[in-house]
């Protein structure tokens, strides 16, 4: 079985994570945001009490931030440092800031723990002999982004426990 101890070493799952949460954000444009104060943001001037959108659905497949962008690589991330956690803004799936998500940790940890666990114990097929590359990741836009089709996957326990 997998244990929460385990999930540091699984680097691989690490960077599956970064790269769905980069395509694939929970929250496309964040919660609004609204400035405190005066302020200049790349050049743009953001007066204060105006409500901010960050598109971070967007960032994500920003050309001049990602190669490829619409591509799921997540070896993109091998020796890179970029993180989710809020400190490079080309990946903000959490948000960033004091008014980020609280819930980060958790959040992490019970994803990472349960798709490696799903990994771990199942081999898993695609239903009537559909390919991978047939899958429809088409979402559902709204505050946030479920799939537009559910998915169907069968699995097959393969641990002898
Ligand atoms: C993978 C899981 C999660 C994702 C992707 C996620 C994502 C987000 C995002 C994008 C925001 C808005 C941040 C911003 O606008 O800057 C947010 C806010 C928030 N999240 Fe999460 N979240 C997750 C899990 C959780 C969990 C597990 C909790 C609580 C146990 C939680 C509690 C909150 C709260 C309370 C806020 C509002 C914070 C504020 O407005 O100050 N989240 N989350």
């Amino acid at each position: 079985m997998v244990e929460e101890s385990d999930l540091e070493n699984l680097e691989y799952l690490d960077m599956v994570v970064k790269e769905t949460l980069r395509l694939h954000p929970v929250a496309p444009l964040l919660i609004p945001h609204e400035s405190t104060e005066d302020c200049t943001v790349n050049g743009f001037y953001i007066p204060k009490n105006s409500r901010v959108i960050v598109n971070v659905w967007a960032i994500g497949r920003d050309t001049e931030s990602w190669s490829d962008p619409e591509i799921f690589f997540p070896e993109r991330f091998v020796g890179s440092s970029i993180d989710l956690r809020g400190h490079d803004f080309q990946l903000l799936p959490f948000g960033s800031g004091r008014r980020g998500c609280p819930g980060m940790q958790l959040g992490l940890t019970i994803v990472k723990q349960v798709i490696a666990q799903l990994v771990h114990c199942f081999d898993w097929e695609l239903p009537g002999g559909m390919l991978p590359t047939e899958l429809d990741l088409t979402e559902e836009f709204s505050l946030v982004t479920p799939k537009a089709k559910h998915l169907l996957a069968i699995p097959s326990y393969r641990l002898n426990i």
